[in-house]
C-alpha cells in the first residue's frame, strides 16, 4: 500500500485502551537485517514472530503500534556466544556493533489470558544479590509486518524503544504491552520518506502514551517482571483474569506470548 497524502493525526486511538488491547508479548532480542541503525538511524529490536501464531492472534493486522516495553538484561549472558545469534534473517553471524550475541532456541510460545486493567506486581523484583531492582519501562513504537519498502518475505516484529542506549542488548528478554494501533505499513517513494514517517510515528506514540489511561500501564506486572504466580492475592480490579500463574520463562529462556 502506498502512503496516502495528507496530514496525520497527532494522537492515535481512543482515550482508553480498547479490545483487543492490551496485547502482551515477551521474547529474546534477536538479530534483524541490520538496517535500522545503519540505514535509517532508528534501531529496532527484533523478537521472534512466533508469539503471533498462538492464542488466535495470527491474523493480527500488520501495521504500526504503540505501547510500553521493558528489558531483562540478565538473560544476555546466558544467551550469548561469539559465533552466532538467532536471527529473523538467514544471516546468523554476530552483529558487528555488539559483543553480546543471543544463541537461544526459540521456544514455541504458549497463550495467555486477556487483561482488562494493569496488574501490579505483588512483590518487588530482586536481582541475584537479593536487592530490590525494578525494571525500567520505556514508551515504545513498533512495526509488525513485511516492511513493504524492503519487500521482506517474512513477517517480523521490530520494536523501537524511545530511549538512547549506550550499547546493544541482543539476548536480553524484551517484554511488551501493545496498547494501540497507529497506521498500516506503507511502501515509500524514498528512504527519506520512510524515515520521516517513522519519526512522526515516534512523536504520535509518545503523545498517545502520555494519556492517563495509557500511562498507568507502565506499572503492569508483565513489564515489571512479576509473572509467575502473580494475581493470586491481588485486588480483583488488578487481576489479569486470575490466570497469570502459567505465564513466565521456560528454562530461563524468554517466551513469546500474546493475549
Ligand atoms: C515505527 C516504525 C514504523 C515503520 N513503518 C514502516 C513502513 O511503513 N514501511 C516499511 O517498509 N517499513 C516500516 N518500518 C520498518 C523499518 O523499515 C524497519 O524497522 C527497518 O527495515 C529495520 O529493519 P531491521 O531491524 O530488520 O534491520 C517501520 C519501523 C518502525 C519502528
Ligand atoms: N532505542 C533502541 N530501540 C531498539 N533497539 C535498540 C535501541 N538502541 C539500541 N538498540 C539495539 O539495536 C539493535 C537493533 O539495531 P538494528 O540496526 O535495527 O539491527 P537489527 O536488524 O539486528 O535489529 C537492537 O537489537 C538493540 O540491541
Amino acid at each position: 500500500m502506498v502512503r496516502p497524502d495528507g496530514p496525520r493525526d497527532p494522537i492515535a486511538g481512543p482515550d482508553t485502551p480498547q479490545p483487543p488491547y492490551p496485547l502482551k508479548l515477551r521474547g529474546p532480542v534477536i538479530k534483524g537485517f541490520g538496517r535500522g541503525s545503519k540505514e535509517l538511524g532508528i534501531p529496532t529490536a527484533n523478537i521472534p514472530i512466533t508469539g503471533l501464531n498462538i492464542g488466535g492472534h495470527e491474523n493480527l493486522d500488520s501495521g504500526i503500534y504503540y505501547g510500553f516495553a521493558s528489558l531483562d538484561k540478565s538473560t544476555i549472558a546466558q544467551n550469548t556466544s561469539s559465533t552466532s545469534v538467532p536471527s529473523a534473517t538467514s544471516d546468523t553471524s554476530p552483529p558487528t556493533r555488539s559483543s553480546n550475541h543471543a544463541v537461544i532456541d526459540l521456544e514455541p510460545p504458549s497463550s495467555t489470558p486477556s487483561s482488562a486493567a494493569p496488574s501490579r506486581p505483588l512483590t518487588p523484583s530482586h536481582d541475584s544479590t537479593g536487592s530490590h531492582k525494578t525494571p525500567r519501562v520505556y514508551p515504545t513504537v513498533l512495526s509488525i509486518g513485511y516492511n513493504p519498502y524492503y519487500k521482506n518475505t517474512h513477517r517480523s516484529i521490530e520494536i523501537h524503544l524511545l530511549h538512547t542506549f549506550d550499547a546493544d542488548f541482543y539476548g536480553a528478554t524484551l517484554s511488551l504491552v501493545i496498547l494501540g494501533f497507529i497506521r498500516p505499513e506503507y511502501d515509500y517513494v524514498s528512504k527519506d520518506a520512510l524515515v520521516e514517517d517513522i519519526r512522526e510515528d515516534i512523536r504520535i506514540a509518545r503523545r498517545s502514551l502520555e494519556r492517563p489511561a495509557y500511562e498507568e500501564w507502565r506499572g503492569d506486572s508483565w513489564l515489571l517482571g512479576e509473572f509467575e504466580g502473580a494475581g493470586a492475592n491481588e485486588e480483583p480490579t488488578r487481576r489479569m483474569g486470575g490466570k497469570e500463574g502459567g505465564v513466565g520463562q521456560k528454562d530461563g529462556v524468554g517466551i513469546c506470548q500474546m493475549e
